[in-house]
């Protein structure tokens, strides 16, 4: 069953599994600072079972706000209008059952830098598919050797940290990633934008031939394609400004229609360069006649598709229901996530190395700070106070930044695999957060054990050692809460990399370091009691500043005005780690409504 070519199907079992998507009058206009901008102008069409459908037209003619609306992608509300009817098999689709017979592969390709080519699809594979271990490996081996990617399967897909594969493999793996479902229709955002020629040919043939020999529905919007691609397009719907132009077969008939409206395709033309040279709306010519291709398209061509909607096929929609349990999908995640944390350089080399050195030049720059019985001074003990204070700020970033830099690819890799619901929000969330604990915890223990001696903190006991790496892996807990909250709290990936650092200013001003705590005017001063350092820097100079034998002269918590013990303060440090974390979580699950 590897090539689509060698599949032979009865016209029966095809009829059975066939799936004709119908839009009628889909009206799309969205609010905008000067007024309503209207995109989609009342569109009618059907894109039938068994054929490659491809969507052309100008730029910002409406291809890919038509794609999204008929891959249930866009949604009604007090910004967007839009109105119509979805069909599949003449019935009204929601997007969960959307993705229970289709699939769609967007424009950008959306994968994890660490993982490999295999790995992507056998990821999709265990949660797509409901058959053994052994059949979901031979669909991957077959989606592999359909897509020709066998050479690439180990090679990782690489991005801005890591070399990976090729533009064109990265696109055969998004295409790959979906079909491992063998969905009955599959929508693509430009498959072949930035490729070479020859790779956008082979992908739009390898399309033609899941429609044809698997009798699926292939719809895709496309820029420029070569005359090789143009003759293997089915059937073709030509956009101007939210209008259709045409929609019908490709081949003669395309030409047939714009010469009897009196654009001749010149002999030897590409017909769809031709036909993008007339259509472009850059041109004063071409706005102006707008009216004649529509015009031709009202009054040659509307009927027919209608009639064609008419006639679409309404038998029953070969839905694939594949639920795995939350346990089965948390465990998926997990085992992703430990992969990445151990490929990913920013995850875990560079942290490692960083831990370490971070800890020797803070051992080095406050080396042997005098304790009670080397008779402080006053000097000491701001030193003191400022390497514990300095020291929780850099756990918690060393835990915040490796999560801001990730988190913003991997976020649009959740959207799409959530969207495509092959996990649900909580599984992902805990699947993953759990993993990045680990070394959200390990590296500021590495930490801990080269700084304690070399600075010469309080080792009364071996409690006192325990607990200042017990409060610095949760600074650096709390800055993976944190990290994810930012992640997740902003709708743009961008905006969340710039503005959570920002945080970092406001938690320091209220850590109890820079300003006593009783100093703070009233209105604001409700702050510091979400701010972790506070509690952090307190439970530090409790455990530090207490000795069996006495203490300092200097009586440092009372300077530093801090009125918590070390348990009391460990108390509050975990309650805000698990205030940020259900907040983290709460965004995320908001994430995808915010970002549509
Ligand atoms: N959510 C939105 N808010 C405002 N304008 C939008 C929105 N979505 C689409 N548009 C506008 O609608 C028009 C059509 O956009 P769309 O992305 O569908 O065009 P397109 O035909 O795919 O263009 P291109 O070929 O350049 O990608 C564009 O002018 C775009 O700016």
């Amino acid at each position: 069953m590897a090539d689509y070519d060698k599949i032979q199907y009865t016209q029966t079992t095809a009829k059975q599994n066939s799936i004709d998507i119908v839009f009628k009058n889909i009206e799309y206009s969205v609010r905008e600072k000067k007024g309503q901008k209207q995109i989609l102008k009342g569109l009618s069409g059907i894109c039938k079972s068994g054929q490659i459908t491809a969507i052309l037209g100008s730029s910002g003619a409406g291809k890919t706000s038509l794609l999204n609306i008929l891959c249930q992608r866009v949604r009604a509300n007090q910004n967007v209008s839009l109105n119509g009817e979805i069909l599949a098999n003449n019935k009204p689709y929601s997007s969960e059952e959307f993705t229970q017979f289709a699939s769609y592969v967007m424009q950008d390709d959306i994968l994890l830098e660490t993982m490999t080519v295999k790995e992507c699809m056998q990821f999709a594979a265990n949660l797509k598919i409901k058959k053994s271990n052994i059949e979901k490996s031979q669909k991957v081996e077959e989606v592999l050797k359909s897509l020709k990617l066998e050479r690439c399967q180990n090679t990782l897909i690489g991005g801005h940290f890591v070399k990976g594969i090729s533009g064109g493999e990265k696109k055969r793996t998004s295409i790959g990633y979906e079909l491992i479902s063998d969905p009955s229709c599959i929508f693509l955002d430009e498959p072949t934008s930035g490729l070479d020629s020859f790779t956008a040919y082979s992908i739009i043939d390898l399309m033609r031939r899941y429609a044809q020999n698997k009798n699926k529905t292939v719809i895709f919007t496309i820029h420029q394609p070569s005359s090789d691609i143009w003759n293997m397009f089915d059937r073709i719907m030509l956009m101007v400004e939210g209008r259709f132009i045409y929609q019908g077969p490709g081949g003669s008939d395309i030409i047939n229609h714009f010469e009897s409206i009196g654009f001749k395709c010149p002999q030897f033309s590409n017909p769809a360069d031709y036909l993008m040279s007339i259509m472009h709306q850059e041109s004063e010519t071409n706005r102006q006649n707008n009216q004649v291709y529509f015009q031709g398209y009202d009054n040659q061509l509307k009927a027919g598709v209608q009639c064609e909607i008419d006639q679409s096929y309404s038998g029953e929609i070969p839905y694939k229901q594949v639920h795995t349990s939350a346990f089965y999908q948390i465990g998926q995640i997990a085992l992703r996530q430990i992969r990445i944390l151990k490929r990913s350089p920013i995850l875990f080399k560079a942290r490692f190395i960083q831990s370490i050195i971070l800890a020797v030049f803070l051992g080095i720059i406050y080396w042997q700070i005098p304790g009670p019985h080397d008779n402080p001074t006053q000097r000491d003990v701001n030193d003191k106070n400022g390497i514990l204070f300095f020291w929780v700020v850099s756990m918690f970033m060393m835990s915040l930044k490796p999560c801001i830099l990730v988190f913003p690819a991997e976020r649009a890799v959740f959207l799409r695999e959530e969207n495509a619901k092959l996990y649900s929000v909580t599984p992902y969330f805990f699947g993953k957060f759990i993993v990045d604990m680990f070394p959200s915890a390990i590296f500021p223990f590495i930490s801990c054990l080269i700084i304690y001696w070399m600075v010469g903190l309080n080792d009364d006991n071996a409690g006192k050692v325990f607990f200042f790496i017990l409060i610095s892996c949760f600074s650096g807990l709390t800055g993976l809460s944190i990290g994810y909250l930012g992640g997740s709290a902003f709708s743009s990936a961008q905006t969340a990399t710039a503005i959570t650092p920002l945080l970092l200013m406001p938690f320091m001003l209220f850590g109890g370091y820079y300003k006593n705590a009783s100093d703070y005017a009233s209105w604001i001063s409700w702050f510091q009691y979400i701010c972790p350092f506070k509690y952090q820097f307190m439970a530090l100079v409790d455990n530090e500043y207490t000795y069996s034998d006495g203490g300092y002269p200097q009586d440092p918590i009372k300077q530093l005005d801090l009125d918590l013990n070390r348990w009391e303060s460990f108390g509050c440090i975990v309650g805000l780690f698990v205030f940020y974390t259900a907040f983290a979580y709460i965004f995320l699950s908001t994430l995808k409504k915010r970002v549509q």
